[in-house]
């Protein structure tokens, strides 16, 4: 797959079968429409390309609706990248693209930049200035400039729209084991370890901070999941709490993972963690040893989940 930043920058030899999506979590509906496009590419020989944008529109012209997405663009890459796409084109959505009418974005990005012979569309997409071109406005286009206009139907549109949806609120409500179904992988948060207050280590359980740089990635429910990751090549389980540490009072929500059979310096470490399930709500306990108990009852159920489900 080779990623272009921008339409302006994009090259390829062959004429292009196109489609157009924020596809968020690259999910299971996400993945049919682009085993569409990459089966009608083969087809047809030509190259297939998935147009996204980046800032997602919605983080532009409705900056106040602070939109939470499954993935950050650099996740959304990754998990494209297996689809077997031969192009990414990440183009940034600025308000001076969203002023582009209909006929210029055909014209100017997807026909003579993108090259586009064929667009594969759900049936309800808008584009253009406002919005205000439809599919039946496109299948014109199609006609004047030469190309093909596939129409994803409504179900299958809707399919895709609900399961985004259904992805949110999921792990909106802590219920990651659902999300993960829906996605076909795991839901995994990204960052770097960042030093904390001190006092895991006290506590026996240090644990190690993730900051994710990126304000629009969704962050599930505040809680106690299980979790698996990949420290200097080597898979490690744990557990994570994201919460406000009420019972030691805290203030600012962290991200902190206690890692199992592990002990090593993980400050300013990328690290990309899986999150398995949920185990409970965090609580304010009343004392910093009932903590400490639960941590332990959280310990070994989570070793137990791990030995059940992911042996
Ligand atoms: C598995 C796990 C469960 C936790 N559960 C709670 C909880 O229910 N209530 C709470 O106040 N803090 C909870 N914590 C957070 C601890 O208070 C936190 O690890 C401790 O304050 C250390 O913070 P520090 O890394 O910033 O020093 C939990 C942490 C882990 C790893
Ligand atoms: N098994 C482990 N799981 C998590 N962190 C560990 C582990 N062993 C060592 N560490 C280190 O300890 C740090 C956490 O210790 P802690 O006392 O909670 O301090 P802080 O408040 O800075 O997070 C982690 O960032 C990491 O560098």
């Amino acid at each position: 797959m080779k990623e272009h930043k921008g339409a302006n920058s994009f090259i390829s030899e062959r004429q292009t079968v196109v489609t157009i999506g924020t596809f968020d979590g690259v999910h299971a509906g996400h993945r049919k429409i682009i085993e569409r496009l990459v089966n009608s590419a083969n087809a047809n020989n030509l190259d297939s390309v998935v147009l996204t944008f980046f800032p997602h529109p919605r983080m532009v012209l409705q900056k106040e609706s602070g939109i939470q997405l499954i993935n950050t663009i650099e996740e959304r890459k990754n998990l494209l990248r297996e689809t077997g796409i031969d192009h990414l084109v990440i183009h940034p959505f600025t308000h001076q693209f969203s002023r582009l009418t209909a006929l210029e974005f055909v014209r100017d990005i997807l026909v003579n930049k993108l090259k586009a012979k064929k667009i594969i569309i759900g049936y309800d997409h808008r584009f253009g200035r406002n919005r205000t071109a439809d599919i039946n406005d496109l299948k014109q286009f199609g006609k004047d400039f030469g190309f093909e206009v596939e129409e994803i139907s409504q179900q299958d549109v809707e399919q895709v729209a609900v399961s985004s949806t259904k992805i949110r609120n999921a792990l909106l409500d802590g219920r990651v084991e659902r999300a993960n179904m829906y996605l076909q992988h795991p839901f995994t948060l990204k960052g770097t370890i960042v030093r904390g207050r001190g006092i895991g280590k006290d506590l026996g359980f240090p644990t190690a901070n993730l900051e994710v740089a990126e304000d629009y990635k969704l962050i599930p429910k505040n809680g106690v999941y299980v979790v698996s990751t990949i420290i200097d090549g080597k898979a490690v389980n744990g557990m994570m709490n994201i919460g406000t540490n009420p019972t030691v009072g805290g203030k600012e929500k962290t991200i902190e993972s206690y890692f199992f059979d592990l002990d090593k310096d993980l400050y300013g470490k990328q690290l990309e963690i899986e999150l398995l399930v949920r185990i409970r709500d965090e609580k304010k306990f009343t004392s910093v040893n009932d903590l400490k108990v639960a941590m332990k009852q959280d310990q070994a159920f989570s070793k137990q989940y791990l030995k059940d489900n992911h042996a």
